[in-house]
């Protein structure tokens, strides 16, 4: 199985989006998608989602909007910086808040505690808060959501990457979420294979990159 790097899927994804004319906004939708279908809607019913500010946690927000139109019980969290927020992951919250869906930022404690809350009683934890953008140890609040994740949900599906997992090497980079699912798009990233322990079940999902990209990329960057 063809494994790439971090910077092989953002050279993918750029050509995809500049050279070939694919908005950005239509790969993470895809993204959304696959995620969703791998999600067995029949027996998951509360789900917790919690997303960072870039483009993993805009892929995140996205599957919270196909989730509640599913009629599914989402509890969103969004940690980071909110004024940080990439092109994509505005355009998604800004569509969750205009259906009016309440989330919590989670700054300290008191968030800290409500997300708990919602882990330890849902069916489903959704960790869509860092991808291939990963680039230095994960610390302070991050760690604390990071932490929590890992002792308090029965059940957690990755976006991508589990957050806190470094794309290439597979070294955990400070913490990072130990999953039972990720779903992982275009191609597989070398750091997943070394790390069985903390990826669980790997599922590679196409989001709609032509097979020319992958061809143009692998070929410039060998
Ligand atoms: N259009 C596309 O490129 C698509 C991308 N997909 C998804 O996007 C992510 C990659 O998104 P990106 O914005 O590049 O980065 P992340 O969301 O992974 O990271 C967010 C942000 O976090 C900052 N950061 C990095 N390390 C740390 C740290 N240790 N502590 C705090 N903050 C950190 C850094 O600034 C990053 O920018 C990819 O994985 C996909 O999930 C779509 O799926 C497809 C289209
Ligand atoms: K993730």
């Amino acid at each position: 199985m063809l494994a790439i790097s971090c910077e092989e899927m953002k050279a993918m994804d750029f050509y995809a989006i500049e050279k070939i004319g694919i908005p950005s906004i239509v790969l993470m939708e895809n993204a959304a998608l696959r995620v969703i279908d791998n999600i067995d809607l029949d027996r998951m019913n509360s789900i917790t989602l919690i997303c960072g500010v870039g483009n993993n946690g805009g892929d995140g927000l996205a599957i919270a909007r196909h989730l509640i139109i599913n009629r599914k019980n989402v509890d969103l969290f969004i940690v980071g910086n909110l004024d940080k927020g990439t092109k994509d992951f505005n355009i998604n919250l800004n569509i969750l808040k205009n259906m009016e869906l309440k989330f919590i930022h989670i700054t300290g404690e008191k968030e800290l505690e409500i997300l708990k809350k919602s882990l330890v009683k849902n069916d489903l934890t959704i960790d869509s808060i860092f991808g291939i953008g990963l680039t230095r140890d994960v610390e302070d609040i991050y760690k604390d959501v990071i932490s929590l994740i890992n002792h308090y949900s029965n059940n957690i599906l990755s976006v991508d990457i589990p957050s806190g997992l470094d794309g290439d090497t597979g070294e955990i980079l400070g913490i990072s979420v130990k999953s039972n699912k990720t779903i992982t798009f275009h191609l597989i990233k070398k750091g997943l294979l070394e790390s069985k322990e903390y990826t669980g079940e790997i599922i590679v999902e196409p989001i709609g990159i032509p097979e020319k990209v992958t061809k143009v990329i692998l070929e410039r960057m060998e």
